[in-house]
């Protein structure tokens, strides 16, 4: 049971429709503090828009949310105050350079002079950008300027920060580099609430995960409580051709065949329920000699899981 001091964000029946069309519909959802949370889905599942009611952006349709017991609609200027919000709201100004757009927001900030060049100096540093500093925003690469959002919604401290769709569009290596900054942020220990429509992201970043799919939650738990949903471990095996006939029946017999053996060519997968059956069926291959070429274990990954649960909504 969490107590109220635990917990970051709570919402409850949260709906929103737009032109009579329930973009979100009916969600509820518990963060606790310190933890990192992921809404995962699709494009159009509805991920925006509960960020914009949870950061008092948007005005929800019926339901309430809760940041750190503050109500997002009656106390919205208190909630504004606990939160960074970045990702598809970038308020930088891009023909200044990094350096006067984190002066500028410092100085918003209540920062005097000093404090100012110290955190705009600490925030370039944390953010790798200090070589940039005076580059105009407008010659920023996609990475750059995401990491630069990131650290102005930072400057205030805020012990909440929303981050929506951090990564969406940039390259493979642009995003692991972002990663490696917000896993920075939650080593201090801030909670952050993530959008993505990356299974990798979330499956990297992520303490908790709910999936949202057609404005409704799916799913939530933590990575592996949502792998274990949507399968077991799989065991791969491929046998010398002249062993198939004899491997499969070996398999049928030691595995639960009932529970879906996939046949495909010499390689066969078939969901484990327990270790003792693949030490069963190499001691009785063993036994039997028959010959295999390869085995491998699989464990279920979270694609598994979108794949499933969102084609299960449709
Ligand atoms: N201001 C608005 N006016 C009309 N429709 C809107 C508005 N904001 C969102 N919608 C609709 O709500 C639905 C959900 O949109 P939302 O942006 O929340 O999805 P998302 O999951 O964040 O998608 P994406 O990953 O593409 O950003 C969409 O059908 C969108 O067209």
């Amino acid at each position: 049971m969490n107590t109220t001091d635990e917990i970051a964000i709570q919402v409850k029946g949260l709906t929103k429709s737009f032109k009579g069309k329930k973009s979100v519909d009916a969600i509820d959802l518990t963060i606790k503090k310190g933890e990192v949370f992921a809404i995962l889905g699709p494009n159009v599942a509805g991920k925006t828009t509960v960020v914009r009611m949870m950061s008092t952006l948007l005005k929800a349709d019926s339901g309430n949310i809760k940041i750190f017991g503050y109500d997002a609609v009656k106390e919205a200027a208190k909630v504004r105050k606990l939160i960074g919000l970045t990702g598809q709201y970038a308020s930088v100004d891009e023909d200044l350079t990094a350096w006067e757009n984190l002066m500028i927001f410092t100085a918003l900030n209540g920062l005097d002079k000093k404090q100012s060049k110290a955190k705009a100096t600490q925030l370039l540093e944390d953010f790798t950008l200090l070589e940039a500093k005076d580059k105009q925003i407008k010659n920023f690469s996609g990475g750059m300027h995401r990491r630069l959002d990131l650290a102005v919604s930072l400057i205030a401290n805020p012990p909440l920060v929303f981050l929506d769709e951090p990564t969406t569009g940039l390259d493979p290596r642009t995003r692991e580099q972002m990663w490696d900054v917000i896993r920075q942020m939650i080593a201090k220990g801030t909670t952050v609430l993530l959008t993505t429509q990356y299974l990798e992201e979330a499956d990297q970043l992520a303490d908790h995960i709910a999936l949202i799919d057609k404005g409704k939650l799916v799913i939530e738990g933590t990575p592996d409580e949502l792998k274990r949903e949507v399968g077991e471990l799989k065991f791969i095996v491929t046998f010398d051709t002249n062993a198939t006939n004899a491997g499969v029946a070996l398999i049928e017999e030691v595995f639960d065949h009932s529970s879906g053996i996939a046949i495909n060519g010499n390689e066969i997968q078939v969901p484990v329920e327990s270790t003792l059956q693949i030490s069963d069926f190499f001691v009785k291959a063993g036994q039997r000699k028959i010959d295999i070429n390869v085995f491998s274990m699989q464990k279920p990954t979270l694609d598994d899981v979108f794949f499933k649960l969102t084609e299960d909504n449709k």
